[in-house]
């Protein structure tokens, strides 16, 4: 972010000159949702040409405090990624989705959608967290049974009460922690991304819960590796050890096997997951957030909670910012010294960040 009013006036009429309606996020320039059969702009820049250039897949991230305009970006981006040649794939994983709405298409079946207008393949896609967190209830029930407790209890483990619950393997699988619904959301992505169907997609866009659900999500895979990884310790060492597991853990594969497994490949996604958004080279965590102290402040802690968690975070989006004007009335001229008060804010916080900011009435960027 340069010195001056951010470069305000003078960006801001040379991307109006470009294309009315572009957004502008990091230091490249996209389409608003409503507009995305407009062609690709005359005008990118450095910033976009990064995102854009290679054919290896590439994920990123789009996070931030609730409302302040996470999915409107990732449309915008899969809409200029997808006109820029690479087939693209959007998805949401926040549990009030509104990508249905930015697309102005139903998304909601759990099943790609192909996003008309853009040049390349465009897909949409809303994951209902709900549902991963039913099917993850199913992992760890036994025939529609009773549940994890009662699985346990038939291992024979009642004798290790203490020590489970130490481990509070109960709580774990049947009152699953926060994040996890959104963690198995996007380890679902990733393993239908492998398949040859949709080897395809080389843009992957995750439109991700507000900041409180991402922090826990990151936290998430090491809190379940380490338990999971202690119940399976835990459940070898019994398992020869007891004569009454033996029955349990017969040639026979009973279901409690089977959930045994499940808990095993649970454990492997989740490590997945992890080093996804630890992958440098093939992810990046962007940050969008608004001009208001609230917002900058969880910004702030959420781009030190990422960069404590070794999370690549390069890119601010700085969105709803008021657009210049001779004639400002009392309340814009309010508001305009609280965003140029939050900008100096962003600037000294945030200052290593690609910074863009977008205008709030027309989604123009006003300068970077
Ligand atoms: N640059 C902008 N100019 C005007 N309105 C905007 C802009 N960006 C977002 N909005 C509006 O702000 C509202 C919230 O946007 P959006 O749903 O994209 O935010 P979100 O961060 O994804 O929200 P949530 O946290 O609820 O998922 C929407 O009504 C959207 O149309």
């Amino acid at each position: 972010m340069p010195g001056g009013e951010f470069g305000r006036e003078k960006k801001c009429r040379s991307f109006t000159r470009a294309r009315a309606g572009g957004v502008v996020v990091g230091d490249f320039l996209f389409f608003p949702p409503a507009v995305r059969s407009v062609a690709t702009p005359a005008e990118t820049s450095a910033g976009f040409d990064e995102m854009v250039s290679g054919t290896k897949r590439k994920y990123y991230m789009l996070g931030g405090k609730g409302g302040v305009g996470k999915t409107s970006c990732a449309a915008s981006l899969a809409v200029k990624f997808a006109n820029s040649g690479h087939p693209t794939l959007v998805v949401s994983t926040d549990p009030a989705h509104s990508l249905s709405d930015s697309f102005a298409q139903d998304l909601t079946g759990g099943l790609l959608v192909p996003v008309e207008g853009p040049g390349s393949p465009l897909f949409a896609l809303e994951i209902n967290p709900e549902k991963a967190r039913e099917d993850f209830r199913g992992m760890s029930q036994k025939n529609g049974g009773t549940g994890v407790k009662d699985f346990m209890d038939s291992m024979g483990l009642g004798m290790l009460a203490e020590q489970l619950g130490e481990l509070k393997l109960g709580e774990l699988l049947d009152t699953p922690p926060p994040g996890l619904d959104e963690a198995l959301a996007i380890s679902k992505v990733m393993q239908f991304l492998e398949s040859q169907e949709y080897s395809m997609f080389t843009r992957i866009i995750f439109d991700t819960a507000p900041t409180g659900h991402t922090l826990r999500l990151l936290s998430l895979p090491d809190f379940l590796d380490a338990s999971i990884g202690k119940i399976l310790k835990l459940r070898q060492k019994i398992s020869s050890a007891t004569s009454a597991l033996k029955s349990v853990f017969g040639q026979e594969q009973p279901p409690q096997q089977d959930a045994v497994g499940k808990l095993e490949k649970l454990r492997e996604r989740m490590v997945q997951v992890r080093e996804l958004f630890r992958d440098t080279d093939s992810t990046e965590f962007v940050i969008v957030t608004i001009p208001t102290v609230m917002a900058i402040n969880e910004s702030a802690r959420l781009s030190a909670s990422l960069k404590k968690e070794n999370v690549p975070v390069k890119k601010l989006v700085v969105n709803q910012i008021l657009p210049p004007s001779a004639s400002d009335c009392k309340f814009c001229a309010m508001k305009r010294k609280v965003h140029v008060c939050c900008l100096w804010a962003i600037f000294f916080k945030q200052g290593e960040l690609t910074t863009a900011l977008v205008c709030y009435k027309c989604n123009l960027v006003l300068g970077t």
